[in-house]
């Protein structure tokens, strides 16, 4: 569980986040919108475990909570397999193990042909669905993605929330992603935040209206991201 309760950050001297409230139990699913610079990727890195709260009660029981970012970041230098190997071994996995665990989550994010390959032989999608498979291969138990698709054309931004949300209902980990496409949030989370000048707004995706389409349900949310004031804090 990981409970935020009137939790404040500064930055550079500067108030980000001020006073939000926020639960998260093991396998839910939360969505954080926001305009740029609203604070999300701090509160991302705060759950992670890198940044610690200003001010407020903060309780995280998640014991491996694990940050993606947009750009992929895997070593150039390496090859895909070996991209997936080097965290798992960092964390203590014996190398049969670690090769075993590659192999396994690089087929399942649809790169097993690929194992073999260089970063840079891959496409922006291909290396981003390896970044997943070295994320899920550690078996985080609060997966933090910050805005990991953005970079990609909305058709692999669609391809790649399929993948991660077939890979969350296998793995049951909880998670946040950070996000400014509504649309790819809607079908991978069960609730949305909206941060709005620090402070945090509520969307029910399952609650609001039953029976309401992903394509409406996207387009609210693209309505609250522009007018804040519609959502209840
Ligand atoms: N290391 C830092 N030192 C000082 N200020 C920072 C630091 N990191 C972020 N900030 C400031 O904190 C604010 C929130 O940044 P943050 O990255 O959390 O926002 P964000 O909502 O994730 O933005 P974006 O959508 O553009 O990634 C910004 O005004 C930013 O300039």
């Amino acid at each position: 569980m990981l409970e935020l309760r009137g939790v404040s950050i500064d930055r550079g001297g500067r108030r980000i986040v001020d006073g939000v409230d926020l639960q998260l139990r093991p396998g839910e699913h939360l969505g954080l919108l926001g305009v740029s610079g609203s604070g999300k990727s701090s509160l991302l890195k705060l759950a992670a475990g890198l940044l610690v709260p200003s001010q407020g009660g903060y309780r995280n029981d998640f014991a491996h909570p694990l940050l993606v970012f947009q750009e992929p970041r895997l070593l150039p230098w390496r090859r895909v397999r070996a991209n997936v190997e080097i965290p798992l071994r960092a964390a203590g996995c014996g190398a049969t193990e670690a090769r075993r665990r590659a192999g396994e989550w690089l087929e399942r994010v649809g790169l097993g042909a690929q194992a073999d390959a260089w970063p840079g032989q891959l496409s922006g999608g291909m290396a981003q669905r390896a970044a997943l498979a070295r994320a899920f291969a550690l078996e985080p138990d609060l997966l933090l993605l910050d805005e990991p698709f953005s970079a990609l054309d909305p058709g692999l931004r669609a391809s790649l929330g399929e993948v991660c949300r077939s890979l969350l209902a296998q793995t049951r980990a909880a998670l946040i992603c950070v996000s400014h496409h509504p649309d790819e949030l809607v079908g991978l989370v069960d609730r949305c935040a909206l941060l709005d000048a620090g402070s945090l707004r509520r969307f029910d995706i399952d609650d609001r209206r039953p029976g309401q389409s992903r394509d409406q349900v996207a387009a609210a949310l693209h309505a609250a991201l522009v007018h804040p004031g519609v959502l209840s804090r």
